[in-house]
């Protein structure tokens, strides 16, 4: 059950939008707004109804395709233009048209926004606040009032900006959220207003931060020691410039640090999965780095701290990454020791110890290896071929010999780029031969290696080659290295990375499309067999 003294307010869909890059359409919305239902935040503001004509859409479709469990759709607007009555007011108008329990006003309570933006006089928007509000709440809305630039206005007009919250409050409003609009207040600061405005005028205030300073999480938590009870956010912090307060992270800190139960414990379980189904739908991942949600958040690199997470993952870890669905990785690199690789190989599926010489003899090629430029952390696949080596003490070679390969690329007469790659193997002995073309060497070998395999191992035939990135390596290593190639292969279920490196960037990629498909057709003799728990995770 959520704790009912702190609402849980998302504006994804209509501040989160704001973010440059973020066109959503309202199928889109509509799927946000679901995930963030099932999440379990209160209130969720669909857009600008009357203003933007997608939003008109998203309201009038939600009214008969949105079914929410936990979660009122509202409406967000502004309050009526100076000058006129509120009901004649077409933008307010179609606030109410849009059918939406919640609505939330924007207005102003810096007086030089007032005098300076509005064009009006501070008694006039004072006006607009109170009678807009009450035409809302008489409708039969539940109303909350947006006070824009409201940590700024303080500073400048303190008297001004709580007459703002006593005539909104008075009015109707069920909170009066207190806007940092230039994102540019310091939690201490945030606290001493919020603190001062609740003594002031006893009103409910709410919180609604953005991140130019990179505090609108910590101001939103200060605003809530100070007494506020209505907490406002974005998935992943998208929003207008530096973004908004990263509802993901509040919610983690309210519930896991704070003891607020904003949401239950279940829906928490399903806060990394929600991030992960918006970003979906947004197309715009979050920072790897993100606290609770994001791929990194319980990702661990250094020797030293996956010694001790083996004895116990509290001792690296502020929580456990299960409460908020994310989970603990291991990288593998040079900066681990057998640790990290039994942690590894245990995340793999392997039953290994990390005092084994077997892993001794793993952790030690890694070393060797990303001395010569190999890099293995996004690697897993090349990693398992070379653990399973170790581990069988005999090379692990795939079910098939290369004799060779070779790749031309060739200018036509007519402008056109021609690329060709052929493949020689040994199957069983007998001998293999295939070719390809495609845009580019690379594409061209991996075309040629399908053409030439796939009748016998039908289970490679749903490859694809989704990513191929290369890095020259000239004087980052002490050896001859000098292309780094890293490839990502999917098979529409899961994701695996593997690794090659050479002077020459063709056989660098050759090597890692060679681990790539090897990889694959371990999937008969992988413990639990077929994709690895990390792997299945990865493409999740
Ligand atoms: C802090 C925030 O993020 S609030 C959310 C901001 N979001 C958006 O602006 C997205 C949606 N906006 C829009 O589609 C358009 O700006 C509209 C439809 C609202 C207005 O469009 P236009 O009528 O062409 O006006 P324009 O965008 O140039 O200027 C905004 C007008 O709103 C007025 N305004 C600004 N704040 C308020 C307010 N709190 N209450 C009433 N009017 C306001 C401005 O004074 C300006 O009026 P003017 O046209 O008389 O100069
Ligand atoms: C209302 C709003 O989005 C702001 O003041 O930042």
């Amino acid at each position: 059950m959520a704790e009912e003294s702190l609402q849980l307010y998302d504006t994804t869909l209509r501040d989160g939008s704001q973010q440059e890059g973020m066109v959503l359409t309202v199928d889109d919305k509509l799927a946000v707004a679901r995930h963030l239902d099932a999440l379990g935040v209160g209130f969720i503001e669909g857009g600008w109804p009357g203003a933007i004509p997608r939003d008109t859409e998203f309201f009038h479709r939600a009214q008969t395709e949105l079914t929410l469990d936990n979660a009122l759709l509202a409406a967000f607007g502004a309050t009526r233009r100076p000058g006129i009555p509120v009901s004649t007011d077409p933008q307010v108008r179609a606030l109410l048209a849009a059918g939406a329990p919640v609505i939330t006003l924007v207005g102003k309570s810096h007086t030089g926004h007032v005098q300076r933006a509005l064009r009006t006089t501070l008694a006039e928007n004072l006006a607009m606040i109170g009678s807009t509000v009450r035409h809302l709440v008489h409708a039969g809305r539940r109303v909350f009032l947006d006070a824009e630039h409201y940590f700024d206005g303080h500073r400048l007009n303190r008297d001004y900006a709580l007459a703002v919250v006593r005539t909104a409050a008075e009015a109707g409003a069920e909170a009066v959220v207190l806007c940092d609009t230039n994102g540019g207040s310091l939690p201490d600061e945030v606290h001493e207003i919020v603190a001062d405005t609740i003594a002031m005028t006893g009103a409910p205030v709410g919180i609604h931060c953005h991140d130019d300073t990179g505090c609108a999480v910590a101001n939103t938590l200060a605003a809530v020691d100070a007494g506020a009870v209505h907490v406002q956010g974005t998935a992943h912090g998208y929003g207008e410039r530096c973004g908004n307060a990263d509802l993901f992270t509040v919610i983690g800190n309210l519930v896991l640090k704070k003891d607020r139960a904003v949401i239950g414990p279940a829906q928490l379980a399903g806060l990394a999965a929600t991030g992960h189904a918006i970003t979906e739908l947004t197309g715009i991942p979050p920072r790897p780095a993100a606290p609770y949600v994001g791929p990194a958040a319980f990702t661990h690199k250094a020797g030293l701290h996956a010694s001790a997470l083996r004895v116990d993952p509290g001792l690296y870890q502020h929580t456990d990454p299960e409460r908020v669905g994310n989970v603990m990785r291991t990288l593998v690199s040079d900066m681990g020791g057998r640790s990290s690789v039994a942690l590894k190989a245990r995340e793999l599926g392997y039953d290994v110890e990390a005092g084994s010489e077997e892993v001794a003899r793993a952790a030690a090629r890694v070393k060797d290896l990303e001395s010569d430029g190999y890099s293995f952390e996004s690697a897993d696949a090349s990693f398992e071929l070379l653990l399973r080596e170790e581990l069988a003490g005999t090379p692990d070679e795939p079910p098939f010999e290369v004799d060779s390969w070779h790749v031309s690329v060739a200018r036509r007469k007519d402008g056109d780029v021609h690329t060709e790659a052929t493949v020689r193997l040994r199957l069983d002995g007998a001998p293999l031969a295939a070719s390809g073309s495609g845009n580019g060497p690379v594409n061209a070998l991996d075309r040629a290696l399908h053409q030439a395999l796939d009748p016998y191992f039908p289970q490679l035939a749903k490859l694809e080659l989704v990513d191929y990135r290369v890095r020259v390596l000239t004087g980052e290593t002490g050896s001859s290295a000098a292309a780094r190639v890293l490839i990502s292969y999917s098979d529409g279920e899961r994701r695996w990375g593997t690794v090659g490196v050479d002077r020459n960037t063709v056989t660098a990629s050759w090597r890692a499309l060679l681990d790539a498909v090897h990889y694959v057709l371990l999937d008969d003799v992988r413990p639990g067999r077929g994709a690895s728990p990390l792997a299945t995770a990865l493409a999740g």
